[in-house]
């Protein structure tokens, strides 16, 4: 089922060695639409939203999600009624992911540091959150109740006083969110959420709308514009964000989902196949990619993936996904070369699952989330691990990270030096200063050693 990728040190005609995670990278599979590919389709709305504000992002959502909303700000009556009708068990099961969830980010908030430099000089750093955040939740192929508890709860644990949450509106449920996504809404105290996905929340939120543009909302604020827009989403979200950066500030390019499987012998085929089919029914992009160094486990998962894609309830998806370019087993000489593998794919999601997992996941370097061994699988960090599911994908776990409390503070420096400690040092300050050719520079301390 899955195509094979052979990089066995005997395989035929192999180059000197895919030991460069560059060279690496160029076999490994990868999907043929990537995030600058979708950057050309997401474009002339971003430019919209800027120029005429919601009335863009309104011809958007009828174009793409078949709805024409006038007023994509959700009531709040809609909001509490979801919580009163939402079912027992899954309000119990996202009572407890927010609960696990809080567990892990309340621990991230870095503390302020004072650091002594000299007598007389101290450089303290601080972390202020932003003042405002769009938090995006999608809702297109599947409702992500989830990501609205991955999104809230690290911006309220960094003390980000104003949070407002943008999600699809969904035709059968009255061109509002999904009632899962309010209802989650509710259970964490948000109150501003407007019915809008795609590229045109994205540009909605960094932009913002004061209803000025052509009067369609008599004057009034119908957005104000956020400072920091975070949450996964499909490849035209991914490159609204990666558009925008600069705009606003953004998590991480949280786009179409990707698994990675780091097994040898040891790994239950079954196991293995649930895996890599779970990640790959988000969506006809995902990537699904096990690298194992045992010819037989590739058979036997690739029967197992036969036999549960016919099973599985998103078959066509699933299909999709996985007979993609961006699908495959990659098959490697050692489990040394397959951590080679792994560090150059750099995935979304990387399950180890070998003998010594925690051994090999300690050595991995680019992953968004390492699930280590058998009892590990990406579905309990989907939902309750306690550890945030909005992670970095396309690569780029080489350089970002997954969504945390720190996605939503501003490190500053408070730099307090008293008048000896400046004469003390100023000297070099005027040497750097001349060295640069900006003696001005060098003036501003002169001017305070008379
Ligand atoms: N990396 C992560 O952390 C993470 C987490 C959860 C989900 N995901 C991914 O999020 C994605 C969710 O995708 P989804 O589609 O279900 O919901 P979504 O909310 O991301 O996208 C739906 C929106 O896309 C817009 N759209 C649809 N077709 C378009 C087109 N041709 N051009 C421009 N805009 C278009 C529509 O306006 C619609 O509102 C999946 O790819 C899933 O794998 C990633
Ligand atoms: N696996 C997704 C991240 O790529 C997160 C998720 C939410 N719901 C189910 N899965
Ligand atoms: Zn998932």
């Amino acid at each position: 089922m899955l195509r094979r990728v052979d990089l066995r040190p005997s395989a035929a005609e192999q180059e000197p060695s895919f030991t460069s995670g560059h060279r690496l990278r160029q076999v490994l599979p990868r999907a043929e639409m990537d995030v600058d590919a979708a950057i050309a389709a997401v474009t002339p709305v971003i430019e919209g939203v800027r120029d005429r504000g919601y009335p863009a992002a309104r011809e958007a959502t009828a174009r793409f999600d078949g709805v024409d909303l006038a007023d994509p700000r959700v009531p709040a009556a809609a909001i509490t009624d979801a919580l009163a009708t939402l079912d027992p068990a899954v309000r119990a099961a996202l009572e407890e992911s927010i609960r696990r969830a809080r567990i892990v980010h309340r621990k991230q908030r870095r503390p302020t540091v004072e650091v002594q430099v000299v007598a007389g000089g101290t450089v303290t750093e601080k972390w202020i959150p932003v003042d405002r955040v769009g938090l995006y939740v999608p809702g297109g192929l599947a409702v992500y109740p989830s990501s609205v508890v991955m999104n809230v709860v690290p911006a309220q644990e960094a003390g980000v006083p104003s949070l407002v949450v943008c999600s699809p509106p969904q035709k059968e449920f009255g061109s509002l969110p999904h009632p899962t996504i309010l209802a989650a809404c509710a259970l964490l105290g948000v109150e501003e959420v407007y019915a809008i996905g795609g590229a045109q929340a994205i540009a909605l939120m960094a932009y913002g709308d004061s209803g000025e543009a052509d009067g369609h909302s008599a004057g009034r604020v119908l957005i104000e514009p956020v400072d920091v827009v975070t949450g996964p989403g499909n490849i035209y979200v991914a490159a609204a964000k990666r558009v925008l950066r600069g705009v606003i500030g953004i998590d991480a390019e949280a786009g179409p989902t990707e698994i990675a499987i780091l097994a040898d012998a040891s790994a239950d085929p079954a196991h293995v196949a649930a895996d890599l089919i779970s990640q790959a029914e988000h969506d006809p992009m995902a990537a699904s990619v096990l690298v194992t160094d045992s010819a037989e486990l590739a058979d036997a998962v690739d029967a197992e993936v036969s036999r549960q894609v016919q099973i599985t309830k998103h078959t066509d998806r699933v299909r999709t996904a996985l007979s993609g370019p961006q699908s495959a087993t990659v098959l490697v000489g050692d489990l040394e070369q397959g951590l080679q593998v792994v560090n150059a794919y750099a995935a979304e999601h990387l399950e180890v699952i070998t003998v010594d997992a925690r051994k090999w996941a300690e050595r991995v370097r680019s992953a968004g989330c390492i699930f280590v061994g058998a009892s590990s699988p990406v579905s309990l960090g989907d939902y309750c691990a306690g550890s945030n599911h909005v992670l970095p994908t396309g690569c780029t776990a080489r350089h970002a990270s997954g969504l945390s409390v720190q996605s939503f503070l501003k490190g500053v420096h408070l730099v307090e030096y008293d008048h000896e400690a400046l004469v003390e040092v100023s000297a070099h300050v005027i040497a750097l200063a001349d060295a640069e050719d900006l003696p001005a520079h060098g003036a501003a301390v002169k001017v305070r050693l008379a």
